[in-house]
């Protein structure tokens, strides 16, 4: 077993901790127990913090530079990717002022078709890989998967885990898988979903987010958006804990992607909050922390344009997300 991670000092040395599924699954129950109950209730007071105006304005576009304006239907079209890439580009053509998105988010094989349409631009292409949403494939099959995207011109990678594998507790095949993934992905960074709403407790999450973070993940995401429940705000909080205190150990800075549900401009900015106050405000850029969304997107552009204008659009202003 190897790990892409070696921790300054010796009181952890992922290597050791990596060495051996052993010595895995000791460190991943040696991490502390998450009080739920205290991350709940924090997340309660967090979430009734009011924004000022002038922080309101910038958080709103953030939020819309931090989006990965994603489409993950069987009916996904090249047309539907086009249309998604120009909203991508310019999120609302009547002010240029507007930033773009950080990436447009498809399956492997639409990826050629978003690398195309985003030409000339630093909008990333994300894809999903591995056996998405399931993981339920050989590895063989999922660096295959990982491999086209990323030949296709992927520059982000969004692997699930298995989560069949981490609840039995093979940590060492779930670490391995990512391991192989990342380096299948060449430059192209890593996202790792955890999917949490399949991992049943906190503690699981913590655990999760660091094996993600050992095995090389630039991001840990939250949920593939295809299972119930996606992504909350207490497993995000869970996840930044785990990046905030993987860089105290290491000086690495890694990502949160939270994706999956989040429809709102409130909700967004509840999540800015929550980065803000859990990780730090050195997380508040969008290689550090992403929303993962198809139709949140068109609620940032009204808050924003009503926080400008001091009225909402008209419905004709509104195109898909
Ligand atoms: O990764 C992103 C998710 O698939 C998007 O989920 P959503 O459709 O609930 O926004």
């Amino acid at each position: 077993m190897t790990s892409s991670l070696v921790l300054p000092g010796d009181e952890t040395d992922l290597r050791e901790v990596t060495a051996s599924e052993s010595a895995l699954r000791r460190f991943l129950h040696g991490l502390p127990g998450v009080d739920q109950v205290g991350v709940e209730k924090r997340v309660a007071q967090l979430g009734t913090r009011s924004i000022k105006t002038d922080a309101k304005a910038w958080a709103l576009d953030l939020a819309i530079r931090a989006v990965d304006l994603t489409t993950l239907e069987g009916a996904d079209t090249p047309g539907k990717v086009r249309s998604l890439c120009a909203k991508a580009r310019r999120p609302d053509p009547a002010d240029p002022d507007c930033p773009p998105v950080a990436a447009v988010c498809v399956y492997p094989d639409l990826v050629a078709v978003a690398v195309d349409a985003l030409q000339g631009t630093d909008i990333d292409v994300a894809s999903v890989a591995t056996a998405f949403p399931s993981g339920r494939s050989s590895l063989d099959v999922k660096l295959a998967d990982t491999r086209m995207a990323v030949e296709a011109g992927a520059t982000e990678i969004d692997m699930v885990i298995d989560r069949g594998a981490f609840l039995s507790g093979r940590y060492g095949q779930v670490l391995e898988e990512i391991v192989a993934v990342k380096e299948a992905c060449g430059d192209a960074h890593l996202k790792v979903i955890l999917e949490t709403g399949e991992l049943a407790t906190y503690d699981n999450v913590r655990r999760a987010s660091w094996l993600a973070l050992a095995g090389g993940g630039d991001f840990v995401k939250t949920s593939t958006g295809k299972v119930s429940p996606a992504s909350t705000l207490p497993v995000t909080l869970v996840m930044l804990q785990a990046v905030r205190d993987f860089a105290s150990v290491t000086g690495e800075f890694r990502g949160v992607k939270s994706a999956g549900g989040i429809r709102t401009a409130k909700d967004a900015l509840k999540y800015l909050v929550l980065v803000n106050e859990t990780a730090g405000p050195e997380w508040l850029r969008p290689d550090r922390f992403r929303f993962g969304a198809s139709s949140l997107l068109n609620d940032l552009l009204m808050q924003r344009n009503k926080q400008r204008t001091g009225h909402y659009w008209t419905p004709d202003r509104v195109t898909i997300d």
